[in-house]
């Protein structure tokens, strides 16, 4: 929040009478051990008479003046959870209040109810001044299509509780206030939100909006229950979705996949403001924000990264591409994201290998930028090493993983925000992957992404040490790291010459120089290395091979 010492509520909760603000409200505050206040219970308090009886005697603009000083003066004041009455929002004082409560990093959660069952529970209620004379449920239906689209533009949150429990739907609402929001502020492109968190994939519709009509929601076969649940996001939404599984993995990121992608798009009539969803690991991310970029010259698209690795960096920052024979990712363009979601649900199941590999790159943007990454990973070594997808959530683990990922997507949009287009800075992002990539072409992509990072940054920290950039120690600290975290930090697999021959493809190269990015003196100082001596490159490449 902007003003130091002010509280202000955790989450403001609007929707439609009967939507279940008080009763989820309160169940949300147990569930968090945070207080609540109902503003219509705090009004009745304040005036000394019941809502029915204030509407009567003075009027609706002078409860509505009333409802807008306590509302503004909550926002305020107040540290716990806050519901407003139904029609509170439509007040233009209101609305401004809300909207500043929002800069400040507030969250405004629109309850989004079944319209039949919150229409016969506002019924059952009876004291509700709005539904007097006459038809209450046509009553009801008016006021929905007057307040609906104000509440959905004025909120930053929406929850749809069709269906749901009130328990149900107050763990959708606690999921939605625990989430973490990493903003990237992309200079030449327009600005986007990671969110990170149980039920970030709720997003979808509201962070896709409403030009498109059609979605291709292109996903790998191992996440097809986390493509099933985006899938029926998108349909709730009346969304016309084109289910389109690509092969797994790095099959996936081929010119022969894309052009099938190309083929069902122009088959499916997809047009400019149709839009595409990527569900998967970074490989299935890197092809859909591919052919995103590619369609038309550019639609619209979301990320819903599965895996570690594509949650703190595939997804996020812009970089979408295909492999070819040359080489990984020689082919694509920079084109960002309308949105990114990392919902953590989906970690419950990933392989402990693929979720291994993908620590590879947190501990990357420890070394380059975010020391106190790097102090998590030692802390928490034991315990990431053995994760468990199916025992994970709810767990103290999640936690330590969802503040590396919301670290790790910080680096990254430093970088990003800085440099979209790679010129200098964002060239720190490669770390180890000069190497890296070498070891993935060189073993036919068998090897994980983020492994071969891994022996690539000791590579890196070998020939910096060579060169009198770092000392030993600093070499050995990534071996231990490394190593305690289950990240290979040795490769074996072929001959110096093969792989220079790689390294000279690097996008970083210039001309028939190598250029490397390399620690200068400590972990967060970074330097260019651009045309190393041919036999430090050597000489590192051997210490890498025991
Ligand atoms: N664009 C970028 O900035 C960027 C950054 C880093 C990496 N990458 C790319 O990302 C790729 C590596 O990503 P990756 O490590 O996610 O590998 P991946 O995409 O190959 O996924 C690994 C495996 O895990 C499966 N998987 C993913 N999520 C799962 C889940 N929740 N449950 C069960 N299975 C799941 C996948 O289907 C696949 O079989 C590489 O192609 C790399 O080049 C891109
Ligand atoms: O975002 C970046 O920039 C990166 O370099 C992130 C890397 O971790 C990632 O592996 C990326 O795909 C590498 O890109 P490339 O340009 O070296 O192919």
């Amino acid at each position: 929040m902007s003003d130091a010492g002010t509280q202000h509520p955790v989450a403001v909760i609007i929707g439609m009478m009967g939507a279940g603000k008080t009763r989820v409200g309160r169940e949300v505050s147990q569930m968090m051990g945070l207080p609540f206040k109902d503003a219509d219970i705090e009004i009745e308090h304040e005036v000394g008479m019941t809502i029915p009886e204030y509407f009567s005697q003075y009027g609706e603009p002078a409860f509505r003046q009333v409802e807008s000083d306590l509302i503004r003066r909550t926002l305020d004041g107040f540290g716990g959870l806050f519901a407003l009455g139904g029609g509170a929002p439509m007040t233009p004082a209101t609305q401004d209040a809300l909207a500043d409560y929002i800069d400040g990093g507030g969250r405004v959660i629109y309850l989004q109810a079944d319209p039949k069952e919150a229409m016969e529970r506002a019924n059952r209620g009876g004291g509700r001044p709005m539904l007097d004379g006459g038809d209450a449920d046509a009553r009801w239906m008016r006021l929905y299509e007057q307040r609906d689209p104000v509440f959905d533009r004025i909120a930053n949150v929406h929850v749809r509780t069709h269906g749901s429990t009130p328990q149900m739907a107050a763990r959708k609402v606690m999921n939605m206030i625990e989430e973490r929001v990493v903003h990237v502020g992309v200079v030449s492109a327009d600005d986007y939100n990671v969110r990170i968190g149980e039920g970030a994939m709720n997003h979808l519709a509201p962070m896709l909006g409403d030009k498109p009509a059609r979605i291709a929601l292109i996903h790998t076969q191992p996440v097809q229950r986390h493509s099933d649940r985006a899938r029926a996001l998108l349909r709730q939404a009346g969304y016309e979705v084109s289910d389109i599984v690509i092969p797994d993995a790095e099959a996936g990121k081929t010119v022969t996949v894309a052009n099938g992608v190309w083929e069902r798009l122009g088959a499916e009539g997809f047009t400019r403001s149709d839009a595409v969803v990527g569900v998967g690991g970074g490989a299935a991310t890197d092809l859909a924000g591919f052919i995103a970029a590619t369609w038309m010259r550019g639609i619209r698209y979301v990320n819903c990264p599965t895996s570690l690795l594509a949650m703190v960096d595939a997804s996020t920052g812009g970089k979408t591409g295909i492999n070819t024979a040359a080489g990984k990712n020689l082919v694509g363009s920079f084109y960002t994201p309308a949105g990114v979601l990392a919902d953590m649900t989906t970690l419950a199941s990933l392989p402990n290998d693929i979720f291994i590999e993908g620590l590879g790159e947190v501990a990357k943007s420890g070394f380059i930028s975010d020391t106190e990454i790097l102090r998590i990973l030692e802390g928490h070594a034991a315990e990431l090493r053995a994760f468990d997808g199916a025992s994970f959530l709810g767990t103290p683990l999640e936690d330590v993983v969802a503040e590396l990922i919301e670290r790790t997507v910080r680096v990254k949009a430093k970088h990003v925000s800085a440099d979209l287009k790679e010129a200098g800075l964002r060239e720190f992002l490669n770390y180890g992957h000069t190497m890296g990539h070498a070891i993935e072409k060189m073993e036919h992509f068998r090897w994980r992404h983020g492994n071969a990072v891994a022996v690539g940054m000791v590579y890196a920290a070998e020939l910096a040490c060579l060169l009198g950039h770092i000392d030993r120690d600093l070499v050995d600290y990534h071996r231990s790291l490394l190593a305690s975290l289950g990240l290979p930090t040795s490769w074996n697999g072929g001959s110096f010459d093969d792989v220079l021959a790689i390294m000279h493809r690097d996008k970083k190269a210039r001309g028939n120089k190598l250029r490397f990015v390399v620690l200068d003196g400590g972990p967060g100082r970074m330097m260019h290395l651009d045309d190393p001596p041919a036999d430090a490159v050597e000489e590192a490449f051997r210490r890498i091979q025991h």
